[in-house]
């Protein structure tokens, strides 16, 4: 087929088919403008993979909830005379989402259109385009005009606590409140930091962080507030020395810098820049060490930099060790490591205290679930986000496809059940018998996030029985908001109750 022929192929197929194009080998191939020409010898393949693409695309519960609004709308109009504003913004909202299953935005979420022309997935110096320079400096201006003293004593107290919500604070005050973490724990006294240069040394932080649907500034946050509250829940100021506190927290700040929003597998699968320069060895973790120490380096930013060179070896081979056992791909050797000795744990001991400190960071790094649901949902929609755009790649260019990364393969609620089962609680259950007052704080949420996501399960295998059907395993819709309540939420919520939850 000629690109021509190819056009002419999907006019003729219809607006309600999805059309997928293979090369000869079989590889799938993006349908972009900077598609090869073929010969005659190399036949492009055109299949309708499938049909009725409307009802996949519009789903039922769009117009359902469209003649709910209506029908809600008449009754209140009935009631009190007016459209109230709150129907007129939902109604603007569910407008809006149509619009976005009109446009063709949506093909990216099919993996059939995808311009990954600038994609980056090495550590290429960042240029950033001016936009994005002026919005940092905004953010640069906002948080240097605030004062931490400006930050009260409710939310410092709140802040040490694992029900903090990320989701209501902008990013200039996150960066007032890092700073408010790191004078909270006496890091500028006992260690000389000087507090310019810890507030850039935030800001640079903060703008080595990619715009990525998970592994962003707003997860380098929630990471280091963890690691701050379990501190203070644990009282580990009484337990272990303040420099491990430093490398900790410091840790948590630095574990994801520069992360490209592709993991290890495809770094090392994709031959990518960073897999080669670090041999497929963790190639992330020592990115984001590397880029840690790279901040560090520039003595504006350097907060270490009135340490003897002792303190700073110690530092800095803490930092590296912490950094690097944020890899999953070491998780079950760092657990079983720590369930030895928990039962014997000596908080002088050299070696135990270096196990507990992996153990804390990997534990913040992956504590969404022991917030409360309002705040850890939308993160696992970021994180699937950031899954499935990985897997949409790996099809594209023929990579071997991470199988829980794969929409086709898991579901929202069937890659929590696993995630909690057999990652979360058997890691949050070790450190709980080594602090039993962690039990209210990250055990018994995860426990209650275990029973919300195998509800939701069996609520989807009820629902595809009862159809006869198999439910599309994460429907564009189930992401689409509505005052933090999904669609699907929605969807079984009484129209009655729905005015209560929206706002
Ligand atoms: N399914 C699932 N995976 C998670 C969750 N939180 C963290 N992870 C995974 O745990 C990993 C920790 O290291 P990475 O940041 O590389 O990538 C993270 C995700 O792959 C979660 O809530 N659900
Ligand atoms: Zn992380």
């Amino acid at each position: 087929l000629c690109v021509t022929d190819l056009f002419r192929a999907a006019a003729e197929a219809g607006p309600h088919h999805i059309l997928k194009l293979y090369d000869p080998s079989g590889r799938v191939l993006n349908i972009c403008p900077q598609l090869e020409a073929n010969s005659e010898d190399s036949y492009y393949r055109l299949e309708v993979v499938a049909s009725d693409f409307q009802s996949v695309l519009m789903p039922a519960e769009l117009d359902d909830m469209e003649y709910r609004l209506h029908h809600l709308e008449s009754k209140v109009i009935e009631d009190v005379g007016k459209t109230p504003d709150i129907i007129c913004e939902l109604k603007s909202q569910v407008e809006s989402f149509r619009r976005k299953l009109e446009s063709v935005e949506h093909l990216s979420w099919m993996g059939l259109f995808k311009d990954d022309g600038d994609q980056q997935v090495s550590p290429k110096p960042r240029t950033p385009q001016l936009s994005v320079q002026e919005e940092r400096q905004q953010v640069r201006r906002k948080f240097l005009n605030m004062s931490s003293l400006q930050v009260t004593e409710e939310v410092r107290e709140h802040l040490k606590s694992p029900i903090f919500d990320n989701w209501q604070w902008e990013e200039a005050e996150m960066l007032v409140l890092l700073q408010v973490m790191y004078t909270d724990l006496d890091f500028l006294t006992a260690f000389h930091i000087e507090l310019e240069v810890l507030q850039n040394f935030l800001f640079e932080v903060y703008c080595h962080y990619n715009s990525i649907p998970f592994h962003n500034f707003q997860h380098c946050f929630c990471v280091t507030q963890m690691m701050y509250g379990l501190i203070w829940l644990t009282d580990l100021r009484s337990k272990l020395g303040r420099i491990d506190l430093l490398i900790m927290l410091t840790s948590a700040l630095c574990h994801d810098l520069d992360h490209p929003g592709y993991n290890n597998v495809y770094q090392i699968n994709a031959q990518t820049d960073l897999a080669l320069r670090y041999n497929d060895i963790s190639p992330l973790e020592n990115h984001h060490c590397a880029v840690a120490f790279g901040i560090l380096s520039k003595p504006e930013c350097n907060i270490l930099k009135n340490l003897t060179s002792e303190q700073y070896k110690h530092i800095r081979g803490g930092m590296i060790k912490c950094i690097l056992a944020t890899d999953m791909a070491r998780h079950n050797e760092i657990l079983n490591k720590f369930k030895v000795l928990q039962p014997v744990f000596n908080f002088t001991n050299k070696d135990h205290k270096e196990v507990l400190m992996k153990i804390m960071v990997k534990v913040s790094d992956i504590s969404n679930e022991a917030r409360p649901m309002a705040v850890a949902e939308p993160w696992l929609d970021c994180l699937l986000q950031e899954f499935f755009n990985q897997s949409d790649t790996e099809k594209l260019k023929g990579l071997p496809v991470t199988p829980f990364m794969d929409r086709d393969k898991v579901s929202k609620p069937s890659s929590q059940t696993n995630f909690i089962r057999f990652v979360l609680l058997p890691l949050f259950t070790e450190l709980t018998k080594l602090f039993p007052c962690l039990e209210q704080h990250i055990l018994e949420p995860v426990q209650r996030a275990l029973e919300y996501y195998s509800d939701m399960e069996r609520a989807r295998k009820e629902e595809e029985e009862e159809e006869g059907t198999n439910k599309p395993l994460y429907r564009v819709g189930w992401c689409l908001k509505l005052g933090g309540v999904s669609l699907k939420t929605w969807k079984q919520t009484s129209p009655t109750l729905l005015t209560t939850v929206v706002p």
